[in-house]
């Protein structure tokens, strides 16, 4: 969907109003593909993941949420994030495939240090924030999920750490991410068989929080941020930091080692072998 028609969704207008359309507006002539809309009466940002066709993370895209992130991060009046999606059947496909099939060392480089980036600076988040999943959100998608405070998750989607299905393997902050989710049983369950779940599968484990019908979740979670931001800021973020800190120094000592890790394996016959034949089930599946 064009920007064009994005704004004359009546739900979309009628949710954020004149003034907000405005402010997203002057937003997007930064990217058009990560949608942000901060409300200065309630200091809460909408922040839209919109590359379409289904929110792939490649390099560039990373980079804007990066930005978007940090934008946001030195707005004192930006108090709490709802992540969400301008696709209404994905929240995000994960990382972009076609950065890791085939590719040029220094990009492929490059990508991973910028999806660390995205974790540490969303995971450490000084914001209250809560994903508002209306659509699938597979790896990359449900890693963004797993950063934020409270999921909640619109019906009949599917959402997990699926890496070991394409002969990958989530790195150990993905799988930290999830854990401090849902716990290490169900997190070594979910990562090794790389399980998809639907979303009442994901709420049964306690991945989600809430499951919500698709014309609510925007509202749901606007809702459930009044109640986060009725706190003192500095007592929620220094309980948040004290719980998240761990992790993201744990990735901060083995950056580099990590970024290793990731090239050497990723560049390996073998796995560009599984990367090649997911991608072709992949395009076979969607020219059905
Ligand atoms: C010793 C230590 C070593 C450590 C090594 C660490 C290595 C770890 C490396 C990486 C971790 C990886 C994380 C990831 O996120 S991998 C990505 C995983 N994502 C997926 O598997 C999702 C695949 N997509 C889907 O399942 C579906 O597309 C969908 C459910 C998201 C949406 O379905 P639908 O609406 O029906 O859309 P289509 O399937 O028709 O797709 C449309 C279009 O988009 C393309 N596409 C889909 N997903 C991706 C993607 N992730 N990247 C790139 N492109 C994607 C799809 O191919 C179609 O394209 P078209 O044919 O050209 O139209």
């Amino acid at each position: 969907m064009s920007l064009k028609q994005l704004f004359r969704q009546p739900m979309l207008r009628a949710m954020l109003g004149r003034q907000h359309i405005q402010a997203l507006r002057s937003m997007t002539t930064q990217s058009d593909k990560v949608l942000v809309d901060l409300d200065p009466k309630t200091g809460v940002a909408v922040v839209q993941m919109n590359r379409p066709p289904v929110n792939s993370l490649n390099l560039e895209f990373l980079s804007d949420i990066n930005n978007t992130l940090d934008k946001l991060h030195n707005d004192k009046s930006c108090r709490g994030l709802i992540l969400t999606s301008s696709n209404n059947k994905v929240f995000c496909a994960g990382l972009d495939i076609m950065e890791m099939y085939q590719p040029q060392t220094d990009r492929l480089t490059e990508f991973w240090k910028t999806l660390q980036n995205v974790w540490m600076n969303l995971y450490g988040s000084r914001l209250a924030t809560i994903a508002a999943i209306n659509g699938h959100s597979p790896a990359g998608g449900c890693l963004l999920a797993t950063c934020c405070d409270y999921r909640i998750m619109v019906q009949n989607f599917t959402i997990g750490l699926n890496e070991t299905q394409l002969g990958i393997i989530p790195p150990f902050w993905f799988v930290d991410s999830m854990e401090g989710v849902v716990g290490y049983r169900q997190t070594e369950l979910a990562c090794q068989k790389g399980l998809m779940m639907t979303t009442d599968q994901a709420s049964k484990i306690g991945l989600v929080d809430e499951v919500v019908t698709p014309e609510v979740v925007l509202q749901k979670a606007q809702n459930e941020m009044v109640s986060w931001l009725k706190i003192p800021d500095y007592a929620r973020q220094l309980t948040k930091s004290q719980m998240k800190m761990p992790n993201i120094n744990k990735l901060r000592a083995r950056r580099d080692e990590d970024v290793q890790h990731f090239v050497n394996f990723i560049t390996k016959d073998s796995v560009q072998q599984a990367l090649g034949f997911y991608i072709e089930n992949l395009k076979k599946k969607a020219k059905k």
